[in-house]
């Protein structure tokens, strides 16, 4: 493989060249200087802190709020057998010290969401973040935070073959949530409870509907009345709901420890309800299997044999079962009935005890749940869940699948691949080379000052098959913000600091300020009519603060009184929009007190008891008429064009953009000159899904139309011939 991937030597990014060349001991130096955050410590992560170490970045931080386990070894080459449940963040970050004592290393376990350890002056200190997650709300909490800070964030994802990087810089580029992302498939209630047709169907009844209803106290989820149950038929809805109780009042014989319920007793009602008795019922509700139906005669249920449920239980009660079961091979009917009856067993039993050890616990609190947890990796759970839902599948006519089969499905694995990992970390660490000259002059060339101009989204070829364009890994420019994205452009973002007096009097000082403090200074500051034109939300306890008809609070103290503290954010409206002619983005402003903890380094320039607003630009005035224009004429926004397949990245579109470093006023987009620009026909066809889970998202407006490029780009072609 290693030999067959050979590098182009026209197409080694310029990046590299760059450093080649006479400038490399200032690059170098910037790249020394430089201090960032890579967030996740898992399959990507232990990748790139190893390339980022090996660059000799200055100083790196490393946080994930996972231990090692058993199953990340295969791939996450940092980890040893020895290290299994220590935490990942400080292991990788032993691993690699060694690599280069040059690079200052730190790692925090904990959750990146957590802001009462990653505060926002914790963020504030790097240059730039770097994500290598696994989850779509913590991808989307760094970005916010990009976006608050205004620092650049490298995202990157994988999911088996499929992997790709995103450069994104706040206010030039998109940022994370300019593209929706899509979300888990969830499945109507009545295909998962009435009318399944396919595996996937029996198990998530399995995993989400039995095992939840059997092993857990909470039953808020189907007690919901606002289910999407699929159906407006009543009876059905009738039957759905008088099922879910039923199963309820077998749970209350799995619980009840203080009569000596017989287990194989409790199994049999259960293999009896669930398998014949409801499955009976079922076939009663004339609308769901008729000629007519809706549902797929194909899969009208047949009930499970009550014979063969009662000799199973007999036939076990005398002799164990023996038979060496393959995790890959699919089992057939009386196995799944074996296998489910023996880990039911195992379950109830261990339900039990966990329900005794709560009830004798001394701080025995009743609002504590006694549950025992759905995990992929634990083989009775995983095992009860893949034999009901054979079991279920059979009734069905639906094909059965192996053990191993169905843990995929139900742990949403897609099997991770280190090749990906290790090829996406490769570009994300290239291409944090670029966030560095992005104010620099390291090329000299024209494109010195403008920083989006070097930046690419990387992919790799779909599930690792080249296309007609015969390149495994392809890039296209970064491009602007989606003018309708409610992270980075619908509202304006940045820190609201109250600071200390440097005196020592700083707790007190902060204390001091009210509310119209801040309206005055928001008015001064942002141009706003008068304070009558704004409104002021905390978005945190969604409490009203003040607007022209509410002023009851003017005089209350931000901190002590209204009890604002660090982490609340602060809505501002300009509700005076009409009247004054004035089109204005909302404002969420982050409230942030100063105070002494903050790294030295770090402490913002004015240090005043005071409060510090961040340098937004009073934004541009624009009379009623542009106002409408701007809302109606659809023109004027990005859009994908469903009939010619062409997305018009209109450059001379109007942005209101704001600043918060207090030196651009409009976003000044150098239109390309048509010279050099080609139409570059894009990249991936309509079939690319990459997964939700992982957040992986080709740009979707770009991958069918075809897009404006540089001449410039470089494809960082691997030639696989
Ligand atoms: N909110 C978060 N804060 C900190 N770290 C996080 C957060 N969410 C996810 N992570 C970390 O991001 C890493 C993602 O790595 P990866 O995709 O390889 O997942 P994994 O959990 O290691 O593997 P698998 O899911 O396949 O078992 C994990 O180590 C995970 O702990
Ligand atoms: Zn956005």
């Amino acid at each position: 493989m290693i030999e067959a991937v050979t590098q182009r030597r026209s197409n080694v990014p310029k990046i590299l060249n760059a450093f080649k060349n006479n400038n490399t001991s200032q690059h170098f130096s910037k790249l020394r200087d430089t201090k960032l955050l890579l967030v996740g410590a898992g399959g990507i992560g232990c990748e790139l802190l190893k390339d980022l170490v090996l660059l000799q970045y200055g100083e790196i931080h490393v946080v994930d709020l996972d231990t090692i386990d058993l199953s990340n070894l295969n791939r996450q080459f940092l980890f040893r057998h020895r290290d299994i449940k220590t935490p990942k963040s400080t292991t990788a970050v032993k691993a690699v010290e060694y690599f280069n004592t040059n690079t200052k290393l730190v790692a925090y376990q904990g959750n990146i969401m957590d802001p009462e350890i990653f505060t926002i002056d914790w963020f504030n200190q790097f240059d730039f973040f770097v994500n290598a997650l696994d989850n779509l709300q913590a991808r989307r909490y760094v970005n916010k935070m990009s976006q608050f800070l205004n620092k650049k964030l490298l995202e990157s994802g994988t999911s088996g073959f499929d992997g790709y990087i995103q450069p994104m810089v706040p206010h030039l580029t998109e940022c994370f949530d300019c593209t929706t992302k899509e979300l888990p498939k969830t499945f109507p209630v009545c295909t998962i409870r009435s009318t399944p047709s396919q595996p996937i169907h029996c198990i998530v009844w399995a995993k989400d509907f039995l095992f939840q209803q059997l092993f857990t106290s909470d039953t808020t989820i189907e007690n919901n009345n606002n289910h999407n149950f699929g159906s407006t038929d009543p009876k059905e809805i009738e039957r759905i709901k008088n099922e879910t109780n039923e199963l309820k009042s077998l749970q209350l014989e799995i619980t009840n420890t203080s009569t000596n319920n017989n287990i194989n007793q409790i199994i049999q009602h259960l293999l009896t309800k669930l398998f014949v008795q409801d499955i009976k019922k079922l076939l009663s509700i004339g609308t769901l299997y008729n000629n007519n139906s809706r549902s797929n005669n194909k899969n009208k249920p047949s009930p499970l044999s009550q014979e063969l449920i009662n000799d199973t239980i007999n036939k076990m009660k005398i002799n164990s079962n023996n038979k060496i079961l393959k995790l890959n091979n699919v089992w057939d009917i009386n196995d799944n009935l074996i296998r489910f009856i023996e880990v039911a067993h195992v379950l109830i039993k261990r339900y039990r005890k966990l329900l005794s050890l709560a009830s004798s616990s001394e701080n025995n609190n009743k609002d504590n749940e006694v549950c025992i947890e759905f995990d992929k990796d634990d083989q009775d759970t995983l095992e009860f869940v893949a034999t009901a839902a054979n079991l279920r599948s059979f009734v069905f006519n639906i094909p059965i699948l192996s053990i191993f089969d169905i843990k995929q499905i139900a742990g949403n694995i897609i099997p991770a691949i280190a090749t990906t990992n290790a090829i996406v970390a490769g570009l994300s660490s290239l291409s944090s080379l670029k966030f560095l000259t992005s104010s620099s002059t390291l090329y000299s060339d024209k494109d010195t000052n403008d920083i989006t101009s070097n930046l690419s989204i990387a992919f790799t070829a779909k599930a690792g098959k080249l296309g007609n364009n015969n390149k495994y890994i392809t890039t296209t420019q970064v491009t602007k913000p989606n003018q309708n994205c409610v992270v980075c452009s619908t509202v304006m973002r940045g820190l609201l600091k109250i600071a200390e007096d440097g005196n020592g009097n700083g707790a007190d000082s902060c204390n001091s300020i009210v509310l119209s403090d801040l309206i005055d200074n928001l008015v001064s500051k942002y141009g706003y009519t008068n304070a009558e034109s704004i409104s002021i939300m905390d978005i945190n306890s969604g409490r009203l603060l003040y607007d022209a008809d509410f002023d009851d609070l003017l005089n209350k103290t931000l901190i002590r009184d209204l009890k604002i503290s660090n982490g609340n954010i602060l809505l501002i409206t300009d509700e005076d929009g009409n009247d004054a002619g004035k089109f204005r983005k909302p404002l969420e402003l982050y409230f942030q007190i100063c105070n002494d903890n903050i790294n030295a380094d770090h402490k913002p320039s004015l240090i005043l008891p005071d409060i510090e607003l961040p340098l937004v630009k009073p934004l541009k005035s624009i009379s009623m008429d542009e106002t409408t224009d701007i809302n109606d004429n659809k023109s004027q926004i990005k859009e994908y064009d469903e009939d010619n397949g062409v997305i018009d990245i209109d450059d001379s579109d109007d942005e209101l953009i704001m600043d918060f470093n207090g030196d651009a006023d409009e976003e000044e987009e150098e239109e390309e000159e048509e010279g050099n620009t080609t139409k570059h026909s894009i990249l991936y066809d309509d079939e690319t899904d990459i997964s939700a889970e992982t957040g992986i998202e080709p740009p979707t407006k770009k991958t069918r139309g075809e897009i404006r490029q540089s001449k410039d780009h470089e494809d960082v072609i691997i030639d696989l011939d």
